[in-house]
């Protein structure tokens, strides 16, 4: 997992990756002001390298300016890199080159510039990046991440997860010891900055910096630009403020977990917190009952043009990809980078995730453009999200057959969780709940929750209620929700009332808020019949 995010600037390195400059002097971008003016301001907000990218002048022109900015560069420190030609950075006295994967090699490139001389070079594979590192290149620049206008010919839109792929494998298949430091470009702006930061942090390598032309070039203030930019991607993001991987359960004895449950349940009916749902169209109504029953207040929106409101309250937000079709991921977007913003909790329920290639890429989409505290989902679809689509999921039920059984679902559920750096749940005969480090197994729940609808998304809304008050504590009050929850289930199958799916209903909202009386009469002996196990 993430406890904190690492040092960006290594020591020894004598380029500052952190904030990289690529220059357009496009009407669309620059518009009518100075390249060099523009390229200086930047400078002062933080930038500490820029490349001259120049598409559109004669080699006289842009040598001119190359000779011209490499001075400004010089004068304040900064490294000054050459887009595409060689001759012109060699001409100018540049620090180095930057080539694609079109231009001259980066050995050919060496025997021009030297030995001191910086060499990046465009990777969107990670082929192209185990090459270039064999070649000797000084940095990777990894993109396009996301779209981008300024650029009509990229070669691939890899998302988060391609940056990811990329950093983690040269960190693991490079046969060289020298450290290549890797940025990323395309497309980046302060909504997504920090995300990308977030999430492509890997086991074994994290990104040095973030390479940006319109959002510095084609901004009105560039200081201001860079200065927001760096300090976006520097700072730790709204959802890990506070420390959620200390005091998690990892270093608790079982009585200590039970008692940090207790506070939580009797916490969370005590603050009555909203809970959010972007949620399918089956459950909405079974599901704000049981946030009705359980305490908390429910709120059923797929509004964007309030989810910041919404997100104010202080509650946490469901999105849930039930009966959700392409049309909705604007408006999901919308809610959770409102919520990101804030530091509310985020559920996703990627349901039938694993059923079609339409759910999968909404899924895949969702993960790159926002932050999800939680990803609950059954076995079937953790394993897809795991392990990359098989279309093997018949509709929303988990395949729960012999192949699956093989699967180690704790090491499964613990994997996702260290990959997204996020907690996943995934439900089932036993629930597996993790946070990457801290594996627990939870026994509890009765059959009857499978045989009536919605009931795996209830589940979610309640969790969003619980975390939204314990966002310090994730791990632990996703644990005390399932634990309310299947408790509650438990004690309406026992009802002598119930006798089936039909009466399962109306039992288990009784039950739910009879446990919601307890917590609220400080009676916690509903706790005692918690079966759960840290692997
Ligand atoms: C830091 C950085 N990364 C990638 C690129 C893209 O370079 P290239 O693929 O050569 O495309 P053009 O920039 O020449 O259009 C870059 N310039 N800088
Ligand atoms: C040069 C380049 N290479 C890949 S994407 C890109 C353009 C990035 O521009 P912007 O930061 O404006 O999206």
């Amino acid at each position: 997992m993430l406890p904190n995010l690492p040092p960006l600037r290594r020591p020894g390195l004598d380029t500052d990756y952190t904030l990289y400059l690529v220059t357009d002097s496009s009407e669309a971008i620059l518009g009518n002001k100075d390249l060099v003016d523009v390229v200086e301001k930047a400078i002062k907000g933080g930038v500490g390298i820029v490349q001259y990218r120049e598409k559109n002048l004669e080699t006289r022109a842009m040598l001119t300016m190359a000779i011209k900015l490499k001075q400004l560069c010089h004068q304040y420190n900064v490294k000054f890199i050459v887009n595409d030609r060689v001759d012109i950075a060699f001409i100018a006295g540049a620090d180095g080159v930057h080539l694609g994967q079109d231009d001259m090699g980066i050995k050919d490139a060496r025997k021009i510039l030297g030995e001191r001389a910086i060499i990046g070079i465009s990777c969107t594979t990670v082929e192209e990046a185990l090459e270039a590192v064999e070649n000797g290149a000084n940095y990777l620049g990894i993109g396009a991440v996301y779209a981008t206008s300024t650029k009509t010919n990229v070669s691939g839109i890899i998302g988060i997860s391609g940056v990811r792929n990329i950093i983690s494998k040269v960190r693991q298949t490079s046969k060289h010891p020298r450290h290549v430091p890797c940025v990323a470009i395309g497309g980046l702006n302060t909504t997504n900055v920090q995300l990308l930061r977030y999430k492509s942090h890997a086991v074994d390598g994290y990104l040095e910096g973030i390479a940006v032309v319109s959002a510095i070039i084609g901004s009105e203030d560039a200081t201001v630009a860079a200065k927001n930019l760096k300090s976006m991607f520097v700072e730790a993001p709204p959802w890990n403020q506070l420390s959620q991987y200390n005091d998690c359960g990892h270093t608790l004895e079982k009585n200590d977990i039970v008692s940090r449950l207790a506070q939580i349940a009797k916490k969370t009916v005590e603050i009555k917190p909203v809970s959010h749902n972007m949620t399918n169209i089956v459950v909405a109504n079974f599901a704000a009952n049981v946030i009705i029953a359980a305490g908390s207040s429910p709120i059923m929106s797929m509004a964007p043009e309030e989810a910041a409101e919404l997100a104010s309250l202080g509650g946490g937000l469901v999105v849930n990809l039930g009966s959700a079709i392409p049309g909705n991921l604007s408006i999901f977007m919308t809610a959770v980078q409102a919520y990101n913003k804030l530091g509310g909790p985020v559920l996703l329920d990627p349901v039938a995730v694993g059923a079609t290639n339409m759910r999968y890429n909404m899924v895949s989409t969702l993960l790159n453009m926002g932050h999800f505290d939680i990803i609950k989902g059954n076995t079937s679809e953790i394993q897809a999200l795991a392990s990359g689509f098989q279309g093997n999921q018949k509709g929303v039920d988990s395949v729960d057959d012999a192949e699956s059984e093989q699967v180690d679902k704790a090491a499964l559920v613990s994997s996702l969780a260290r990959h997204e750096h996020c907690i996943v749940l995934m439900t089932g005969k036993t629930d597996y709940l993790s946070d990457g480090t801290t594996t627990y197994s939870i026994d509890n729940g009765v059959e009857n929750l499978n045989s009536v609808t919605g009931t795996g998304c209830a589940l979610g809304s309640l969790i969003v209620a619980f975390v939204a008050v314990h966002r310090e504590n994730k791990l632990l009050a996703t644990l005390a929700a399932v634990l309310f929850y299947e408790i509650a289930a438990e004690l309406a199958q026992e009802d002598p009332v119930c006798k089936g799916p039909g009466h399962f209903i109306p039992c288990f909202l009784d039950a739910l808020r009879h446990i919601c009386g307890d917590c609220k009469a400080k009676n916690m002996q509903w706790l005692s019949r918690a079966k759960f196990e840290k692997i």
